[in-house]
């Protein structure tokens, strides 16, 4: 693993990685991966997650088309040199931020969204500048095996490679050096990131989970409500990392949020959901049991119909949750559902607030100050209000934790930034020694004087004020001339 590491680095170093066309046609390259390769892309997803390929799609597939082509559109604009405000001092220089790649970066990514969760970051990182391993989940086998065939076919095999393994290559590849980690899954594996990442000061973006809650409020369309609560709770199994988690409501609204819940997954998945195509297994069956046992002393308001042989486990509701219970101290993971009861909204901002900071909040009313009101009070990764899960497919918005649930983000722009150093450059002239002996020793009163005249005013470009205040620095400067 030292010698892939040393090998990718080798080639980062010889600026191959930095040119933009070479960023863009590693882009097309990738986009032409997906294109060309979709049907064993989708098949491989599918068997890893007994998901349909159209789920697969839309899912996973269209993220990432969607993601290298914002890249594609934006990259130039994005690695760009970006002038700078400058003072009165520096005026006549030229100041600017010019983003640079990190280096060799490493995405370790998680097994419940395979696909997207190597490529999504992978797309970033390509177009900061840099080199990248990405080590996809064991528990998704098959999508781990085909970006192993794929991204070496399509992408340069010197700056770009695929780790596959379990828990020990994970861990021998965490003793590499690396210039940035980005890693997602869950926290306790985020704390053994992030400790491997220290010893070689590596910056870290962990991209965690929790427990999302969601806020019904009173005064709300609940048809609409529960018919996007279904869909984002139950897709995938539950086994999404910004899946509604719980819901918290006053407790004369939980028995028909459970009948449209009802309602709604009849609607989504027929009568018989175990034959339907769009309603998936638990991943394995440790977590199977996991998910069996949140289940044990709980009142099942709907569902709770368990088949371990095909890991099919039912949309389930509990209701009267006690928020003491297991199923309210971890996060789900799955397609169970508990409702917990609340006199009102102050007492759903506490709730919130008495525990860890999630990865997503969602609140639903038709009141937006009352939305605005828990956005403000609460704290979380990401919000989306009347809806569940849509803020991720939105690529101008960072995705990431805070807290608990994580640090750092990426998607479009964001994930440009957090595989770039934006680099301050001041370049100056080796005229005006006159003006800079005010920063020479010996120092005076005087010199202070003027040094707080030309540093403590900013000036920006344009305008009657940028025209007087370089007059202003002008006489200055002819000034500290003559006078010092
Ligand atoms: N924030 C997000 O974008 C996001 C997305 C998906 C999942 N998640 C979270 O991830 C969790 C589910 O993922 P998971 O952790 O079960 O996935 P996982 O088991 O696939 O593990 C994630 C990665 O960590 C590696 N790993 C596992 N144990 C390790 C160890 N001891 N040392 C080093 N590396 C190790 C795995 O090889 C894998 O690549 C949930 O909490 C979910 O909310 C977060
Ligand atoms: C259109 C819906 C796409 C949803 C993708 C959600 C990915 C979440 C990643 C975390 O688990």
């Amino acid at each position: 693993m030292e010698r892939q590491v040393q090998r990718l680095r080798q080639a980062f170093r010889s600026g191959r990685s930095r040119p933009l066309r070479f960023r863009m046609q590693q882009l097309e390259a990738l986009k032409r991966m997906v294109q060309e390769r979709e049907k064993d892309i989708l098949s491989a997803i599918a068997a890893d997650l007994s998901k349909s390929e159209l789920n697969a799609y839309s899912h996973e597939v269209i993220t990432i088309l969607g993601e290298i082509d914002f890249m594609l559109a934006n990259l130039p604009e994005l690695a760009s040199a970006k002038p700078a405000k400058k003072n009165l001092l520096t005026m006549l220089d030229e100041a600017y931020v010019q983003p640079e790649p990190l280096g060799v970066v490493l995405i370790i990514g998680a097994w419940n969204y395979p696909f997207v969760l190597i490529m999504q970051p992978l797309v970033g990182a390509i177009a900061a500048g840099n080199a990248a391993i990405v080590k996809p989940s064991e528990l998704s086998e098959n999508t781990a095996k085909i970006l192993a065939k794929l991204l070496p076919q399509y992408l340069d095999q010197d700056l770009y490679s695929v780790v596959n393994g379990g828990v020990s290559e994970t861990t021998e590849l965490l003793k590499q050096r690396f210039d940035h980690i980005l890693y997602t899954g869950n926290t306790a594996v985020g704390k053994i990131v992030m400790e491997a990442a220290a010893k070689h000061l590596t910056p870290v973006t962990l991209e965690l989970g929790g427990k999302s809650p969601c806020y019904i409020d009173r005064d709300c369309d609940l048809d609409i409500a529960c018919r996007r609560i279904t869909w984002g709770k139950y897709m995938n199994c539950g086994q999404t990392c910004i899946a509604p988690d719980y819901v918290l409501c006053e407790a004369s609204l939980q028995d028909r949020i459970v009948q449209k819940i009802k309602e709604t997954v009849k609607d989504f998945y027929g009568e018989n959901i175990k034959e339907s195509p769009d309603y998936e297994r638990i991943i394995n069956l440790r977590h199977f049991k996991r998910l069996q046992s949140l289940l044990e002393g709980q009142k099942i308001a709907f569902g709770g119909e368990t088949d371990e042989v095909t890991r099919y486990i039912a949309p389930t509701i509990l209701t009267d949750v006690d928020p003491n219970s297991k199923v309210m101290q971890e996060e789900i993971f799955g397609p169970i559902l508990p409702i917990v009861s609340v006199k009102n909204v102050d007492e759903a901002i506490n709730f919130i607030n008495d525990r860890e900071k999630p990865l997503a909040l969602y609140i639903f009313s038709h009141n937006n100050k009352l939305i605005k009101r828990v956005i403000d009070e609460t704290s979380s990764g990401g919000v989306t209000g009347n809806d569940v899960i849509m803020h991720f497919t939105v690529n101008s918005l960072p995705f990431g934790g805070v807290g608990a649930s994580g640090m750092g983000a990426y998607h479009g722009k964001y994930s440009f930034d957090t595989f770039s150093h934006q680099r301050p450059c001041l370049l100056k002239g080796l005229k005006g020694e006159s003006v800079n002996k005010l920063r020479y020793p010996p120092n005076s009163q005087s010199k202070i004087g003027w040094a707080k005249f030309f540093l403590l005013k900013q000036f920006s470009r344009g305008g009657l004020v940028m025209l007087m205040v370089a007059c202003l620095a002008v006489a200055a400067a002819m000034i500290v001339k003559e006078y010092l």
